[in-house]
């Protein structure tokens, strides 16, 4: 009897230690993560500021970033993938955060980097700037919230500005991507072809952002909630994804 209670005892203190290894070590990727993307999102603000100041232009500056936002725009799946799918480390929801990161890299991929005359639309680096502002507060954020040291002006941008910012950058986003596809006729098929098939990237396009309306709500809705919690204190009960 005593033998059983004792090997409960071992069993619960070696879990117990395999649980706070598991935490340490989901703590040190995290920090490590969110350090990398707060870096690389204020390397490219100064490069935007810099580029702006020496050339007096936005012309050109897209170009002058493009390789840094892909890189770090697209490592942001990291996020949904290792962080919340794999660790399960974080208490963010998987399918909140993968539409957030999937119409971004969207944006930057197939719209952004796909279709070269808009590069120096002016909503562009709009858009670009206010993802900026808005990725620099977020993930120092959870930088300091994991080192334990977070000041209150922090917290207050990080569920603040989004209630600005999240709008502008949607809608400035889909502005700035229409346009010119229908233009150029880029990616797209006309028939007649060889193929006998046609396809038009301007309508595809606008399906894919019309997805947005139904999703954006949500995710605004649930930062409006984050918001009560965080800075109002208010007891949230969530659902499941
Ligand atoms: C499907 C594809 C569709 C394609 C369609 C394409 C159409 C294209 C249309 C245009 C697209 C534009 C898209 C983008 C627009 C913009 O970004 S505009 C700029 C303004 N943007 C914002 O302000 C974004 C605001 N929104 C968010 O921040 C998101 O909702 C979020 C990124 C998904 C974050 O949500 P969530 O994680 O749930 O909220 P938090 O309060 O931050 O976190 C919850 C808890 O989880 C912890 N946590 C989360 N991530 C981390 C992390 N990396 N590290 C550590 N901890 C993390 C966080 O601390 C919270 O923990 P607790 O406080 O303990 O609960």
């Amino acid at each position: 009897m005593a033998s059983s209670e004792e090997d409960g005892t071992v069993e619960e203190k070696e879990n117990n230690n395999k649980k706070r290894t598991k935490s340490a070590l989901a703590t040190a990727w995290l920090t490590f993560y969110n350090i990398a993307m707060t870096a690389g999102w204020l390397v490219l603000a100064i490069t935007m500021l810099r580029f702006y100041l020496q050339k007096g232009t936005h012309k050109g500056l897209y170009r002058s970033i493009a390789r840094t936002l892909k890189f770090f725009q697209t490592f942001a799946l990291v996020e949904v993938s290792v962080t919340s799918l794999v660790f399960g480390m974080v208490r963010t929801s998987v399918i909140v955060t993968g539409v957030q990161v999937c119409s971004r890299i969207f944006m930057v991929w197939f719209v952004t980097n796909s279709i070269r005359q808009i590069q120096n639309e002016e909503s562009v680096i709009l858009f670009l700037v206010v993802w900026t502002l808005t990725e620099i507060t977020r993930y120092s954020y959870y930088t300091f919230k994991l080192l334990h040291h977070l000041p209150y002006f922090i917290k207050w941008a990080r569920y603040n500005l989004f209630i600005v910012l999240y709008p502008l950058g949607v809608l400035l986003t889909l502005y700035a991507a229409l346009p010119l596809v229908r233009s150029s006729g880029m990616c797209s098929m006309r028939l007649p072809n060889k193929y006998n098939v046609s396809f038009d990237y301007y309508y595809c396009l606008i399906i894919v952002m019309l997805s947005y309306i139904p999703l954006f709500p949500q995710l605004y809705f649930h930062m409006l909630r984050q918001r009560r919690k965080v800075l109002h204190g208010e007891v949230i009960v969530e659902k499941d994804d």
